[in-house]
């Protein structure tokens, strides 16, 4: 194949913004010396003789004789004669003062500063230096992502480029190349149709039979743990923006792509290399980055290709022996892949085309022939682009039909894209690590895993007992599970290695589990464990029972949580901001860990067996670094008077008024307030308004960059759309899509259909329904939120810390609201609709899923 001959190259791009900003750090470097002497020449003479008594020996001890030469020479030059002990050696051989003495060694170094610096630039050797610390950065970075733990072949490496760019470039040109690259990336990695109901498919990219060996055992390894690397073979890999290191996956661009990517108005790719590069012409007028509707005749290439690969996808090479798991031979396992093999029967899309050898993979290519060649050719025959393949809706809504899970009408765009891994496995193994989760080391259940696996000297499949499917996702099934013996419930999510590979999914799934790794909030899910199989891999991680927020709001009479309102305005919307308020902090939580979400929505956020929320599914989120900045705060007098009006708002505050002597703890202030209570408010306000603000720890990934097209549509922030790049401020924007949502039923900015969606959430303006009747602060927080430029957005300075503020969440004690009890919700027991009791449902076997009734078709089209 044309990407076997492609040849590896590791190449380390140092850009000329590199050099550029090198030989302005010299220039820098050089005046700071000059500043640093200070006066040096209007005290030059008096200094000079203070100095002429001072003896100069040089070092014995310095290595580099050129330098030291240099050095010699240069302080010959200088009119003053002293050097750093440390370095030279200096003895005073006449008694000077002590100032005089000290003022001497500061010029001394900067001199020796500035001529190291100067004899540095010219000569080889330090570029050579900066040159070896990149490689040295490349390979780490390179190895870790490589996972075996070897050098790095330079020569039989993979396409990988970095490049050096100064912070304040990043957002610029190299910014966009590289994100170019990754959109260059998603635009060949996923091809994405959408359905009359939004939902959006990722159509395989036709290099399944080209699968290595290290994409498949990528999520395998012999020590119950996923091995990150970055494969010989195009794949897609994780994203990854740093701030000044930029890291990228080169892979070979099929002819009929390249030629596809010329076409492309935003971006340019040279075809001439055998790797995939792209140039630096991004363009700068907005434009639509419509992966969803690309040309027929693409398209119909495409599904050539992924049939053609379907069939010829015998791929002996997959079969790499797992020692230690050894599943094939589990009964879980099979159960497993019969049920997942089902599951793809039944919606077409979960099917592996890559399996051929397996008894199950027959059923795989009937079930893509059936994709491709049905439902497929059809739309593709152009009636209606909308009614395009659907594979996921179908499996959805049959799914649905049987009363299986939940799903909504929106679906997410994984139209992800590559660059590779920021290092930070924690190598979890099967093997609990409660440890490293204070938040959850005494949960049962890590113990009952330590039992396990001490009991059996394993840990995997074989040790679960399948209850029911809980739901299914773009990358893989998830399972109501329990750990044999143990009464312990778990959320198993369980991929298909084969399916994951010939999809290109690969990297999202190692994203999630590395982002899932890292997790240890109230908010957020623990993984207990991931074990990989020869054919699947499979994340253990805590269950939720109460189901997702869109069934929730579902139950909502008109489907929202605020119709309600109407007649109870502040109460209902207390527990809308409830739930805001918890997946506030989980954002906030994850940006301080570099990552960013990106596909907030409501049938990703599942409901605790107590009722407070669990942010879920991460592999479409990027990861990237992050840097704390102090940010000095405003005076009082600067300070909006808002801010001053509420009882606390601040997640720190120790303030006793803030807790409130309940019978149990409330997170929520009265709005209410007692005369003496108000009293007691404005007593506190004066107070704050006299005291001097601390300044404020921000930790948000503000100059993260990305150019993937991820999301959901009606979730979909402007500058995804515009294929401008975009950072963490999407996720800011999503949650005032979220708010919208929760509180009108509906989201903002829908249209008939997906682009008139996209359409509008660039161009129109926001307007807020005049029911339910929405209070003044709500709508306030949501137009700071859907603001459409990213860098106006409420959040996008100082993010969470300043949403936290907004008068909306007045009477929210941040610090307590993990231990309130959840609002109440009213319960439907209506014929066809289960009811979820949230705090009291402590028998999680016992939730029921939404049960298939008109009622609930109604609220399908929604
Ligand atoms: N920890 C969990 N506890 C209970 N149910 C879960 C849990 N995790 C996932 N689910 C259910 O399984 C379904 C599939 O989840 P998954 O994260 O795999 O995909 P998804 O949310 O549909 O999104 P995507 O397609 O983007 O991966 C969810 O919709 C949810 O209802």
């Amino acid at each position: 194949m044309e990407m076997d001959a492609v040849p590896s190259i590791s190449e380390i791009v140092e850009s000329n913004e590199e050099l550029d900003f090198e030989l302005k750090m010299d220039e820098k470097a050089r005046k700071h010396s000059v500043l640093k002497l200070g006066n040096r020449y209007s005290i030059e003479d008096d200094i000079n003789r203070l100095f002429e008594s001072i003896e100069v020996r040089t070092s014995t001890k310095h290595n580099d004789e050129v330098v030291k030469d240099a050095l010699r020479k240069k302080a010959m030059k200088r009119p003053m004669r002293v050097g750093s002990p440390q370095m030279s050696g200096i003895g005073i051989s006449e008694p000077v003062s002590l100032k005089q003495a000290l003022r001497g060694l500061c010029i001394s170094q900067a001199s020796e500063m500035a001529a190291m610096k100067r004899l540095s630039r010219p000569t080889s050797s330090s570029r050579s230096s900066e040159v070896g610390t990149i490689k040295r950065l490349y390979r780490a970075v390179v190895v870790e992502a490589d996972g075996s733990g070897l050098p790095l072949n330079e020569g039989n490496g993979n396409l990988v480029e970095i490049s050096l760019v100064p912070e304040k470039i990043t957002s610029n040109s190299s910014e966009k190349m590289f994100e170019s690259s990754e959109m260059v990336k998603a635009e060949l990695s996923h091809q994405t149709l959408h359905s009359s109901r939004d939902q959006v498919v990722p159509l395989p990219t036709g290099f399944h039979s080209e699968i290595s060996k290290e994409e498949v055992g990528e999520l395998k390894s012999t020590d119950c743990s996923f091995t990150s690397h970055v494969g010989e073979k195009p794949k897609e890999a994780d994203e990854i923006a740093l701030a000044s290191i930029k890291v990228s996956v080169k892979t070979p661009v099929p002819e009929e792509e390249k030629n596809h990517l010329h076409a492309s108005s935003s971006l340019s790719v040279s075809g001439s290399s055998p790797g995939r590069t792209v140039n630096n012409s991004v363009c700068n007028a907005p434009c639509f980055i419509k992966p969803i509707f690309r040309s027929k005749s693409f398209i119909k290439k495409k599904v050539k290709q992924d049939s053609a690969s379907a069939s010829n996808s015998s791929n002996p090479s997959n079969k790499k022996v797992n020692n230690d798991l050894n599943p094939s031979t589990s009964n879980s396992d099979s159960m497993m892949h019969d049920c997942m093999l089902e599951s793809g029967r039944r919606g077409g899309a979960k099917a592996s085309p890559a399996s051929s050898s397996t008894n199950h993979s027959t059923e795989y290519n009937s079930i893509i022939a059936d994709t491709s060649s049905g439902r497929l050719g059809s739309s593709l025959n152009g009636v209606n682009r909308t009614r395009s393949i659907s594979t996921k809706v179908d499996e959805r809504s049959r799914s649905r039909e049987k009363g299986e899970f939940s799903q909504s009408s929106k679906s997410s765009i994984g139209d992800y894209s590559s660059s590779t891994s920021i290092s930070d496995d924690s190598n979890l193994s099967g093997s609990s690590r409660s440890g490293s989760r204070p938040h959850m080391s005494k949960d049962v259940r890590w113990e009952a895993i330590r039992h396990i696996q001490k009991q059996h000297g394993s840990f995997c499949l074989k040790h679960f007992k399948l209850i029911k499917k809980l739901g299914c996702g773009d990358i893989g099934s998830v399972y109501l599970a329990e750990l044999s013996g143990t009464n312990c419930l778990f959320a198993l999510k369980v991929m298909d290695n084969d399916y994951l590979a010939s999809r290109k999914k690969m990297s999202r799934a190692l994203t999630e589990r590395k982002i899932l790794q890292m997790l240890d909030h109230p908010f957020l899910p623990t993984l207990y464990a991931h074990f990989v199989s020869d054919k699947l891999s499979c994340l253990v991680m805590e269950y939720c029972p109460g189901g997702d927020l869109h069934v929730l709001r579902q139950k909502q009479p008109g489907r929202s949580f605020a119709e309600q309102a109407a007649r109870e305005v502040n109460i209902l919307e207390e527990v809308c901001s409830f739930y805001v308020a918890e997946v506030l902090l989980a954002l906030e939580y994850l940006h301080m860990l570099g990552v960013v979400y990106r596909d907030l929505k409501p049938e990703n956020i599942l409901v605790r067996e107590d009722g407070h929320i669990m942010l879920s599914d991460f592999d479409l989120s990027l990861r990237c670094a992050v840097n704390p900045v102090l940010l000095q705060s405003s005076t009082p007098a600067e300070e909006p008077a808002k801010k001053m009006s509420s009882p606390c708002s601040e997640a720190s505050c120790i303030d006793p008024f803030c807790l409130h002597p309940a019978w149990h703890v409330s997170c929520f202030t009265p709005r209410i307030l007692s005369v003496a209570a108000a009293k007691s408010q404005k007593l506190k306000s004066d107070l704050a308004a006299q005291v001097s603000p601390l300044p404020q720890v921000v930790v948000e990934p503000t100059s993260a960059r990305s150019n993937s097209f991820v999301g959901t549509h009606e979730y979909l922030a402007p500058e995804i759309i515009k294929g401008e790049g975009h950072g963490s401020a999407v996720d800011w924007w999503t949650f005032g899509i979220f708010l919208f949502e929760l509180l009108y039923g509906r989201t903002p900015f829908k249209g008939s259909g997906n682009e008139e969606t996209l359409s509008n959430v660039v161009s129109r303006s926001l307007k807020f329904p005049s029911s339910p009747i929405v209070s003044f602060h709500a709508r306030d927080l949501i137009r700071g939120l859907l603001i459409k430029e990213p860098e106006n957005r409420l959040g996008s300075a100082k993010g969470a810390a300043e949403i936290k503020q907004h008068p909306f969440f007045d009477g929210l004690n941040w610090a307590l609201i993990r231990c309130t009890i959840p609002p109440e919700l009213p319960k439907h027991c209506d014929a066809g609709i289960t009811s979820i009791t949230f705090s009291q449902n402590k028998d999680c076997t016992k939730f029921k899923d939404v049960k298939d009734t008109e009622e609930q078709r109604v609220f399908e089209m929604f």
